[in-house]
């Protein structure tokens, strides 16, 4: 019997990971995918043609970075969709407008007409009833500083040289989001509870959370 089976992960299931820049997003998504032999849906960002730019000069490329983002996820909606799910997926799209979008408008970094047209465009594309949602959101959350501490271990020089202001302004949003969030059921995981380099078996708690939790809610909609 695989973990999928023994935990009683449909296999049709899409489960996001969601969370701050650095909290380990990529190394669930990853880990998960593995020991659940589903596939993967990952941000790309070696390939993002505007992200150092962006790092730069956001409110020359805010803009166009979303519409790049949106479109790029809404790329991988269709995809995951078209394999009848069975996906981990390396960041939400709520993510994009909840958190990114708003802070660089928020912040003057987004002119109040580019995120006028933003918004519109997402919510024709992500709004409707057509729109399948993930069947689990696992949010992950660690204090500021360990994140901090990842940033820089990762070493990408654009979130490196960027002022720390901008992950504390990130890491406050995001808290506030995820107790707002409502369009899918939330598994919030604290970092400090496992650590998949070091220890890669404190997966497992994990997975019988995740199968709990959605045979959970399942029963709930019922
Ligand atoms: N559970 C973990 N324990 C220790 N380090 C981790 C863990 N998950 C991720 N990391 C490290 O933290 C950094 C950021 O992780 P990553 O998965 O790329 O984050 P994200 O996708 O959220 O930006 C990487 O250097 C990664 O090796
Ligand atoms: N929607 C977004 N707007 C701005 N920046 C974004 C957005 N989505 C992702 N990013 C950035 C943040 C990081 O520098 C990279 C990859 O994110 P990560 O959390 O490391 O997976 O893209």
């Amino acid at each position: 019997m695989n973990a999928r089976e023994k935990y009683g992960i449909p296999k049709d299931a899409v489960i996001t990971i969601a969370g701050t820049v650095g909290v380990g997003k990529s190394t669930m998504t990853r880990t998960l995918a593995e020991h659940l032999q589903f596939r993967t849906s990952f941000e790309k960002v070696e390939a993002n043609p505007y992200l150092d730019k962006f790092y730069k000069d956001f409110e020359k490329w805010s803009f166009h970075l979303q519409v790049y983002f949106l479109a790029e996820r809404f790329k991988e909606q269709k995809r995951m969709f078209e394999y009848g799910g069975g996906f981990i997926q390396d960041r939400s799209i709520y993510e994009d407008t909840g958190i990114f979008a708003k802070m660089h408008y928020e912040k003057g970094t987004m002119s109040p007409v580019d995120y006028e047209t933003y918004t519109s465009l997402f919510e024709a594309m992500v709004m409707t009833p057509y729109f399948p949602h993930p069947n689990l959101l696992i949010y992950l959350e660690g204090s500021l500083d360990s994140i901090l501490d990842r940033i820089q271990k990762r070493g990408r020089p654009m979130e490196q040289e960027t002022p720390l202001a901008y992950w504390e302004e990130m890491h406050q949003r995001y808290e506030n989001w995820i107790n707002s969030f409502n369009a899918c059921p939330v598994l919030r995981l604290d970092i400090n509870d496992y650590d998949l380099v070091q220890d890669p078996s404190s997966i497992d708690p994990i997975l019988e959370k995740v199968g709990s939790f959605i045979q959970q809610t399942a029963l709930l909609k019922k």
